[in-house]
């Protein structure tokens, strides 16, 4: 089972590594590792076992936070509307790659944490509001999605992490809570 002891923090060079495409159909030890990414994701949104396992919360994961440098995400993002249950998203991604984005930019109100990242880091994270990703799933099959607002926002951080891309590489050091005409505020 995945907890915090198995997270890397920034200054480990694997967080700042490109991580390698895993082959496809993934193998079973890679099935297995998405399996847990995912699971530590349900566990450390849940307070009874966050409190339990002292897990910070994480709506994604990748796998070079695990000091495994390869391409693989996992986000648990639960959807805000329990009437569109579809607006949330729950999947581990194999090779995802972003195909194309919109223009219009978006970032979360209240910036972006980073369980690899001990410190608040404030400032906006100005990112592509809308993505069309590409991945595979465990069963090596290929999905290609369109994703926007927060569920855009995660995949993007995790894809950030796979390579080798920190959150707070996106800040603007000299005025963090700048923001350019037409960045859509996601809160
Ligand atoms: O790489 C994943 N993590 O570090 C897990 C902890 N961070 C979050 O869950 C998180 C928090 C805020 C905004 C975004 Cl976009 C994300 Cl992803
Ligand atoms: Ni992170």
């Amino acid at each position: 089972m995945i907890t915090m002891d198995d997270i890397i923090r920034e200054g480990h060079p694997t967080l700042r590594a490109v991580a390698k495409e895993v082959p496809i159909p993934p193998v079973a030890e890679d099935v297995e590792l998405g399996k847990e990414m995912l699971q530590f994701l349900k566990n450390s949104q849940d307070p009874e076992k966050a409190e339990e396992l002292h897990l910070r919360g994480g709506v994604g994961l990748a796998a070079p936070q695990l000091d495994i440098s390869k391409r693989i995400i996992a986000v648990h993002v639960p959807s805000i509307d329990p009437e569109k249950p579809e607006s949330g998203i729950s999947t581990v991604m194999y090779n995802p790659k972003i195909l194309s984005h919109s223009v219009q930019e978006a970032c979360l109100g209240e910036g972006e944490g980073c369980l690899s990242v001990d410190r608040e880091v404030p400032g906006y994270v100005v990112r592509a509001a809308r993505i069309t990703v590409s991945y595979f799933d465990a069963e090596g099959e290929k999905h290609k999605i369109r994703l926007k607002n927060y569920n855009a926002i995660v995949v993007q951080h995790e894809i950030d992490h796979i390579n080798g891309i920190m959150f707070y590489d996106h800040i603007d050091e000299k005025n963090p809570l700048k923001l350019k005409d037409g960045v859509l505020v996601i809160d």
